[in-house]
């Protein structure tokens, strides 16, 4: 298989892991996503751009099936997933940070990795069963969240409850409670929107260290980040993708100019 280096440490292939044909979301008689064709290989770090009401957040809940599709279909590692449940598409390998929403304030640090590695590979509702699992899957499950929790450089403050974490390592248990769901696959809707400059760097630097394995598919309004970080760019509008490529294509293409970038760049 051919490969690629990038400039990152990730290495990207001509595999697929995610295609969508024809996609089509209609709210009514407005139509959000506009047959859209997209093809991600795995390893990519793939930005979604485009200016406000594109119809960004809405792919990312067309490919996680948080909603249904109006037409087309969505393929994920080679098989159809377009009718899946949003629990079987995270079981399949596709994550998505929802940033601190994924967090459980009140419990601890491993409380919150250990929950989400358990939603894996049984139904979601069985929560409770799971807790009266076998000794041997109890052990592996903790060993699990221990190489998380170093991963994600939190097993000092493992037994702290994840209110009382500081900024910048609330971020980091929101990315290990991803990571334990085990992706291949990663949905990042803005993850740096409202972060100072400082954080926005270690946000992404933390992103590129911990998920160097996964394929990443970012939606980022901060266009000198979506060049630095970017291996292929999607630029939406309207719905439909008006152009793909690498930084240095999308910032010569001059349909993009015109409709977003002249508009967006000071
Ligand atoms: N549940 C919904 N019902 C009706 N219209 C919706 C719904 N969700 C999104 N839309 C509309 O679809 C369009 C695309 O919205 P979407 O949130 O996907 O855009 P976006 O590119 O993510 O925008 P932003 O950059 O502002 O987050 C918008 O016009 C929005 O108002």
């Amino acid at each position: 298989m051919a490969m690629e280096t990038t400039t990152s440490e990730r290495s990207t292939t001509d595999e697929p892991i995610l295609r969508t044909e024809n996609l089509v979301k209609k709210f009514g008689q407005f139509t959000a996503t506009d047959r859209v064709d997209l093809t991600v290989r795995r390893g990519e770090f793939r930005c979604i751009i485009g200016p406000n009401g594109a119809g960004k957040t809405t792919l990312f809940n067309l490919v996680s099936g948080a909603l249904p599709v109006t037409d087309g279909s969505i393929y994920f590692d080679g098989e159809e997933i377009t009718t899946l449940s949003p629990s079987q598409r995270v079981r399949r390998g596709i994550g998505r940070s929802f940033q601190i929403s994924n967090i459980f304030g009140g419990l601890t640090v491993r409380e919150n990795v250990r929950l989400a590695a358990q939603s894996i590979g049984r139904d979601q509702y069985n929560a409770v069963e799971s807790l009266f699992k076998p000794t041997d899957r109890y052990d592996e499950m903790n060993d699990r969240t221990d190489r998380i929790l170093d991963r994600v450089g939190l097993a000092d403050v493992a037994d702290e409850t994840a209110d009382a974490l500081a900024y910048g390592d609330k971020r980091r248990l929101e990315i290990g409670v991803v990571l334990a769901t085990d992706p291949d696959l990663v949905l990042f809707d803005e993850p740096t929107a409202g972060m100072s400059v400082e954080e926005t760097q270690e946000t992404i630097d933390l992103i590129e260290e911990v998920l160097v394995d996964q394929t990443l598919l970012l939606i980022e309004h901060d266009i000198e980040l979506v060049m630095e970080l970017s291996d292929r760019i999607t630029v939406l509008n309207r719905g439909q993708i008006l152009a793909e490529g690498t930084p240095e294509e999308i910032a010569e293409n001059q349909d993009v100019q015109d409709a977003y970038l002249g508009g967006m760049v000071e």
